[in-house]
């Protein structure tokens, strides 16, 4: 062993007593427990992101987004409007009011949209939305002539993000919606329909993503939620065709839930009704429940979705609706 000079020492490999042998050997399970922990953890942290996130909106201003600049420049450009009526029974309408031009949207219109899906995500007894068009047609997209005056690329992304936001938030609400297609539902009007957890056609209406014509792509999230409904093979034949979609066709598609009897506005809005009636009986709490448990499972990762069930599922467990009913003791005949 070589000597060593003064303060030095030799590098003996350490020596261990029986117990720290035996802690080594435990080295690897306290390795993957604590690998695990971290990543429930994670998960966890995830879930609270994405679940943050949800709340947020889709764009905000580290996307360049600064709505009230953009609501500002949409309200120069007027026309129509977006009624809304909320009923006792907790199911609401809501009218593409401009018929003059097809409903399609005005500027302002787009704003009153955002207005109208803010009010009903305040809307705490609400279980259903019926979205359709004044005068016997669902929509025409944006109207052109305010698609002329914001051309500019700036002005078409901020309307893009602008009207995504809305949609997708309408697509989140905690109630269950319909489309009612009669007439047309054409370019950002046939992307509305897909913002809706169903849409019911009348005879002879059409939806048709007329975008290729326009020379564009969707820009309304339409497309990306077109996939999600059709598969990316059809929703390609549909953008790419810019087919016509009429109620048969968009049937075996699976775009819509059913043709309904009537073609003209009253009759059809009663069918519409009754239709969503079918899932909407029943307390508010437990129908927005089963929504918000669907519109998980269509949008989070799995584990995030089952968690998200998980507290969803404690909002109704042992509520008044739930007591009741073991009280009632329901034959399910
Ligand atoms: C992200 C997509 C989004 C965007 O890029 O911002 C869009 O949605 S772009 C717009 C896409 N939509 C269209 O291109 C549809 C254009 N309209 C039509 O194809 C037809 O109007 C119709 C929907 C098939 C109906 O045809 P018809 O029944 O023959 O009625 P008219 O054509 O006479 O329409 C009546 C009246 O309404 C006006 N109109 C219709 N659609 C629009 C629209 N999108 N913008 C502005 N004005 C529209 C039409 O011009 C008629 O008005 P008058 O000419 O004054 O009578």
């Amino acid at each position: 062993m070589p000597e060593l000079g003064a303060g030095e020492r030799h590098l003996e490999p350490e020596r261990h007593s029986g117990q720290e042998q035996h802690s080594w050997k435990e080295l690897p399970r306290r390795l993957t427990e604590m690998a695990l922990a971290l990543w429930k953890n994670f998960l966890q942290i995830t879930m609270k992101r994405i679940l943050q996130q949800r709340r947020l909106s889709l764009y905000n201003g580290a996307h360049g987004y600064e709505e009230e600049v953009i609501k500002k420049k949409l309200q120069q450009f007027s026309g129509g409007s977006i009624n809304l009526s909320k009923e006792d029974n907790g199911i609401a309408i809501l009218t593409l009011n401009n018929p003059k031009l097809m409903n399609a949207f005005s500027g302002t219109m787009m704003v009153e949209l955002q207005e109208k899906v803010t009010e009903l995500e305040n809307w705490k007894d609400g279980k259903g939305l019926i979205i359709h068009g004044a005068g016997n047609t669902f929509c025409s997209g944006s109207d052109l002539n305010v698609v002329k005056e914001i051309s500019n690329s700036q002005d078409g992304m901020n309307m893009c993000m602008f009207m995504q936001n809305t949609l997708t938030r309408l697509m989140r609400l905690p109630l269950i919606s319909v489309a009612l297609v009669q007439g047309k539902a054409f370019g950002g009007g046939a992307e509305l329909t897909t913002a809706c957890d169903f849409r019911l056609m009348t005879p002879g209406s059409e939806i048709r993503f007329v975008h290729k014509h326009m020379g564009l792509a969707p820009g309304w999230g339409g497309g990306a939620r077109l996939v999600r409904i059709v598969g990316s093979g059809a929703a390609l034949q549909l953008l790419g065709g810019a087919a016509r979609v009429e109620p048969e066709r968009a049937r075996s598609l699976g775009l819509s839930e059913a043709t309904l009897g009537a073609a003209e506005e009253s009759g059809a809005l009663a069918e519409a009704r009754a239709w969503l009636g079918q899932y909407t009986e029943g307390p508010a709490a437990v129908i927005r429940a089963v929504k918000k448990v669907v519109a998980a499972g269509r949008e989070l990762p799995l584990e995030v979705a089952l968690r998200t069930e998980k507290d969803i599922f404690g909002t109704v467990w042992g509520g008044p609706a739930n007591l009741q009913a073991l009280v009632r003791r329901p034959k399910h005949k």
